[in-house]
This record gives structure tokens, sequence and C-alpha cells, in this order.
């Protein structure tokens, strides 16, 4: 029998600077291509959210279709199945006598942790995985993990100082091995489409990079990357990371192409500036591991917040006595997308107007973003709440200040009716229920 080799699709849904697929593309046996959606995504967390949100389950039906399709037209098959990893790969492997499964590393601490169960159940099983899901790798980075800088400057400078090469992105594979003829591949769900929204997928994250950077954008997204609404006002590529439609090496080095053709300028600069934050958070994830989720993160005493359902669900459903907040949230519950700052504001009025503890928000940005990572987004979380890597010790975006500064005439406000839900009633200070540690 031919060898047989189970590769795990996560956030890595792309043919070209794809790793794995390149080292398999020689491959002489088998490949098994599958994707699992897990039941859990779609359950109440502990923060009263479901993992999945209808926006990006859209999103990801899309990346799968366009994934498969990609795959097929290579000889291949991709197989959507539904379970706990751990089981349904287990079962798999002993099925139908894999000898090596493959997969991207993942930087979060419950991923890590499935994939070590699939090791315990499959002790003889070759484990093999590839970072490919940052910049960087671990022997490229100018420190140990370990030692990673603990805040951003410092990260970006000693990467600054110490430049290492960045892999150029591979191409696309053009080849793929057979498929393991088990069985046919179950249909993968249909998407249910949203006129106005943005696809997902391979083919959609190439033509954005294409329209992103024939376009000026790029030459001023430092001017334009603040304001709360417009779609080229930044990259939008957050969108297709997250589920690896495209990489972060890809995005790189269409910036530095644009910077050889148009000249590089502090606005160029600045995208790869916001992607070394992105890669900060994801070593950090992978550094504090379980902590990226404690209530008081990598600091000694907890938050002075606690949980109110009354102030959440007004926060939530954009409810509050704050219009600028409300339009940000109307946004985010209607297309699943909100900007940089909007997830400022949004983050810092539930922290510090409504003091309702960090993790909710957290949890309810998990389910409608899009964009979910996982180290962007908790990571982005502590570091407001002043429990993460922050070394201001948190932040605190005066509303008021804000809406005068990015909606002085008020547009944003209206067009996301945040002026319409406003109660003008928080109850704040009820302080005995705080606070709570973990
Ligand atoms: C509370 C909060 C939660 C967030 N949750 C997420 C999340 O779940 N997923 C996510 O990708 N980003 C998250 N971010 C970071 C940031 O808001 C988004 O990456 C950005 O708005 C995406 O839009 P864009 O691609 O147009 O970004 P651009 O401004 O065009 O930036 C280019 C790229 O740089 C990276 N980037 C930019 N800012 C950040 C940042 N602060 N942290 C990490 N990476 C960054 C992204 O990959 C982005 O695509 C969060 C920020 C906050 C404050």
């Amino acid at each position: 029998m031919k060898k047989r080799v189970l590769y795990w699709l996560q956030n890595d849904l792309r043919i070209s600077d794809n790793v794995i697929l390149s080292e398999l593309e020689h491959f002489n046996g088998e490949l098994d291509l599958i994707y699992v959606i897990e039941p859990r995504w779609f359950k109440q967390s502990n923060y009263q959210q479901r993992p999945v949100g209808k926006h990006r389950y859209r999103f990801l039906i899309q990346s799968l279709q366009a994934f498969s399709n990609a795959v097929e037209a290579l000889g291949q098959t991709l197989h959507v199945v539904t379970g706990e990893p751990e089981v349904v790969i287990h079962e798999r492997i002993k099925k139908h006598g894999i000898s090596t499964l493959v997969c991207t590393e993942q930087v979060g601490y419950y991923e890590q942790k499935q994939l070590k169960k699939i090791t315990e159940l499959c002790p003889e099983l070759d484990i093999k995985t590839y970072q490919q899901d940052t910049l960087f790798t671990a022997p490229d980075l100018p420190f140990s993990v370990a030692d990673l800088p603990k805040n951003f400057t410092a990260f970006r400078k000693k990467v600054e100082a110490e430049p290492a090469a960045i892999a150029a992105p591979r191409d696309a594979v053009s080849r793929l091995p057979h498929p393991v003829q088990l069985c046919p591949a179950q249909p993968i769900p249909d998407a249910v489409t949203e006129p106005e929204s943005v696809s997902g997928g391979l083919f959609a994250a190439q033509q954005h990079c294409q329209h992103y950077f024939s376009s000026p954008a790029p030459a001023c997204y430092k001017e334009t990357r603040n304001e709360l609404d417009g779609f080229s006002n930044t990259t939008k590529f957050s969108l297709w990371l997250a589920g690896g439609s495209i990489s972060a090496k890809q995005v790189y080095a269409e910036v530095e192409h644009y910077e050889h053709i148009n000249g590089a300028n502090e606005s160029t600069y600045w995208i790869k500036f916001e992607l070394l934050w992105r890669e900060y958070f994801k070593w950090h994830a992978k550094h504090v591991g379980r902590q990226l989720y404690r209530f008081k993160g990598q600091k000694k005493t907890a938050p002075l917040t606690t949980f109110n359902s009354q102030r959440f669900a007004s926060w939530c459903q954009g409810t509050t006595p704050f219009p600028l907040v409300n339009a940000i949230m109307h946004e985010l519950n209607e297309t699943g997308y909100i900007s940089n700052r909007s997830r400022q504001i949004a983050a810092s009025c539930l922290v510090n107007e409504l003091a309702v503890d960090w993790r909710f928000g957290a949890a309810y940005f998990e389910q409608q973003l899009i964009d979910y990572d996982v180290a962007a987004n908790w990571g982005n979380w502590q570091y407001i709440a002043g429990v993460g890597v922050d070394p201001r010790g948190g932040r605190h975006f005066h509303i008021n200040k804000q809406t005068a500064l990015y909606d002085p005439t008020g547009c944003y406000i209206r067009k996301w009716q945040g002026d319409k839900t406003v109660s003008r009633v928080v109850d704040i200070y009820d302080a005995a229920d705080w606070p709570l540690n973990e």
C-alpha cells in the first residue's frame, strides 16, 4: 500500500504560499485533505456566545468552496466533515492506515491542545506541524519565544534591527498527490449569500489583493487608517488572513512590490508595521498560552470590572447611552466587520464606561467578527483592558473626543442609527458586584 498522509486544514485554505502543499507536491503516496467543522462552534460558550456566528460561517463556507474548487482542478478532494477533530481524525487514521498527519502550527492554547489529544490517541502517528501563519518561523526570530519582548515596540525594534529575511511566498502548487480513495466527499453546505457583503475564499482574496495594490490606497494608508468607515481606508486583508485564504507573507511581499513600483513612503511602511502587530500577537499568544483568556491576563491583580447582564446586553445590541458605540455595534452586528478604531472605542466603552468583564466582549467579538483571530482578538482585548501587553496599562478612549475626531458631522452615527437606540440609564456604579476574580 502506498504511504498515506492526512492534511488537516485549518487557517490555511489556500494553494499558493502553502508550505505543506508545496512539500507534498511531488509526494508519491496518497493524500487525504480534511477540514473539520466542530459542533461546539455553534453552542453557547462560557461567555454566553457561540464561537462562530453567521457572518464568519458564511465566509468560511465560501472559503471552503473556493479551496475545494482549486484542489479539484488538481485532481484532489477536500473532505469537509463535522465532529470533534481528535475523534474524526483518530477514526480516519485508524480506518485507512494513514501514517502521517500534517497541519499548520496553531498558536492558540486550545487549538494546540486538540493536536496534543491526537498525539495521545495515535502514538504511532508521525505528526508534522509547519509554522506558516506568521511572517517568521521561530528560528528566524532574533530571540527565543520564551524571551519574547514584553511589548510591541521592543519586539518591532528587535526584528527591524536584526531583520531576518521573510521567506518569499511559494508559488501555487500545480499538482497534488492522488487522493486516498476512501469515500466520496460530502457536499460542502451552501453559504447564505448576502448581496452587499465581501466574499470569502482564495480567489476573492487574490482579486482583492490585485485591486488594492493597483489603487492609490496603499500610498495614503497612514492618513486614512483610523477612519471609522470606508472600504479602502484600510487594507481589509484581515478578512482573508484569518482563514488563511491569503498569507501574511503574501501581503507583505505585495507591499514590497508596490513600494518597488511606486516608491515607499510612511504609509506603505505602516502597512508592514501593522502586519508586525499581527505577528507580535501571534507569538505572544504562543508564549502566554492559557493566560490569553485569563481575567487578569499577565497581571497580578484583576481589573475592577464584573459581569452585568443588562449593561452587556445593551452594549451587544447597541443601546447604550453612547450613540457612537451604538453605531459601531450595529455595524458589527449587521456586517461582521468594524475598523480597528471602532474596535478600540467599543472595547474601551465596555471596560471603562460600562465596567463589564472584558472577556465577555472578547467572546462577543469572537462570535461576530468575520476576521476573528484568536491571537489578535484576545490579545487586543487584554491590551485595552490593561491586563496584556500595553506598557501604559490599558487604554481609555474617551467617547466624546473620539466622536469629535472621527465622526464630527455625525455621518457615521446616522448611517448606523446609533442615535436612534440611545438608552438614558447606565447603572455603572454598582459596587456590590465587583470585583470578581477569575
Ligand atoms: C478589541 C480588538 C479586537 C480585535 N480583534 C481582531 C481579530 O479578531 N482579528 C484580527 O485580524 N484583528 C483584530 N483586531 C485588530 C484590528 O482591528 C484588525 O486587524 C483590523 O481592523 C483589520 O482590518 P484591516 O485588515 O483593514 O487592517 P489594516 O489596518 O489594513 O491592517 C493591516 C493588517 O495588519 C494587521 N493588524 C492591524 N492592526 C492590528 C492589531 N491591532 N492587532 C493585530 N493585527 C493587526 C491585520 O492583519 C490587518 O489585516 C482587533 C483589534 C481590537 C482593538
